[in-house]
């Protein structure tokens, strides 16, 4: 069994005691869920846009504890004034250390920012719960989800007015889930079997993602070079977590990246 399939296997019993104690009309009913989304596929193409999706994530199943202090609210406002084009909270508690507060707290604190909520969507439930919550977008991880799956989810989110990141991690992945009601596509550059990270990944796939999706490249990215290597490969999108998160100050961490990024780069030596 992998860790995808015991986050899945709990993902379905958490679903289930959530629908079972808070309705949809209750959902429904909560202030935020007719708020105007904001549209990451916008921020992420604006001319000057950093194309950064910075991640708020104290642990991980890969890395475990990455930041037990910093306070959502303070780090997601930070990431905001620092110059994201787009937050990601995650909203997983067992594997990740996130909750809906959190996300509530981030849509708080940064009204501007569009907002993905990053957890491991299997059902329409939690796509209310995200409209609900102030997320602007949904990740559908292709490993987790069939084809129809992905048509299904990605379709009511459109209806609810969010966005959608599919991610993927292969070929296979990429076409056999992407779908027209899919926004973007990120490619994530972890195996999620086996937590191996190669950034080679995003380079090998992104020729074979159609124009008109956004492309996002995710994990494991660190440094200036990598975003411009992978702009030359058509990434516009570039999901970085742990980079920031593992700092005392992750909003200084992604302030000296977005220096780095609109400074001229340096010339090679001859
Ligand atoms: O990060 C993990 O260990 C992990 C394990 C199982 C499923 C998903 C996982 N990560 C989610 C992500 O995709 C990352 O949080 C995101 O791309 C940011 O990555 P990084 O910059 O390397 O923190």
């Amino acid at each position: 069994m992998t860790i995808l399939d015991k986050i899945i296997a709990e993902k379905r019993r958490e679903v289930t005691r959530r629908e079972a104690a808070t309705p949809v009309e209750a959902l429904r009913a909560q202030p935020g869920f007719g708020r105007p989304v904001l549209s990451a596929r916008a921020a992420l193409t604006a001319v000057g846009s950093s194309g950064i999706i910075a991640e708020f994530k104290r642990r991980s199943p890969s890395k475990g504890v990455i930041n037990g202090a910093a306070e959502v609210g303070a780090t997601t406002a930070g990431y905001a004034a620092a110059g994201a084009a787009v937050l990601s909270v995650l909203t997983d508690e067992p594997f990740f250390g996130g909750t809906p507060a959190d996300l509530l707290a981030a849509r708080a604190a940064c009204p501007a920012t569009p907002i993905l909520r990053k957890d491991f969507i299997i059902s329409e439930y939690q796509l209310l719960e995200a409209r609900a919550w102030g997320a602007d977008l949904v990740l559908l991880i292709a490993a987790c989800l069939t084809p129809q799956e992905v048509r299904q989810l990605s379709a009511a989110a459109q209806a609810l007015g969010l966005e959608v990141l599919l991610e993927v991690h292969d070929a296979a992945e990429l076409t056999g889930h992407l779908c027209d009601t899919v926004d973007l596509v990120g490619v994530n550059n972890r195996n999620l079997a086996t937590f191996a990270t190669d950034i080679d990944t995003s380079t090998r796939l992104a020729a074979l993602i159609p124009g008109r999706f956004v492309k996002v490249a995710e994990s494991g990215l660190e440094h200036a070079r990598t975003i411009r290597q992978l702009r030359q490969a058509g990434y516009q999108g570039f999901l970085m977590g742990e980079t920031f998160m593992k700092t005392t100050d992750p909003a200084a961490a992604l302030g000296r990246l977005v220096g780095e990024l609109s400074a001229r780069p340096a010339p090679l030596a001859r």
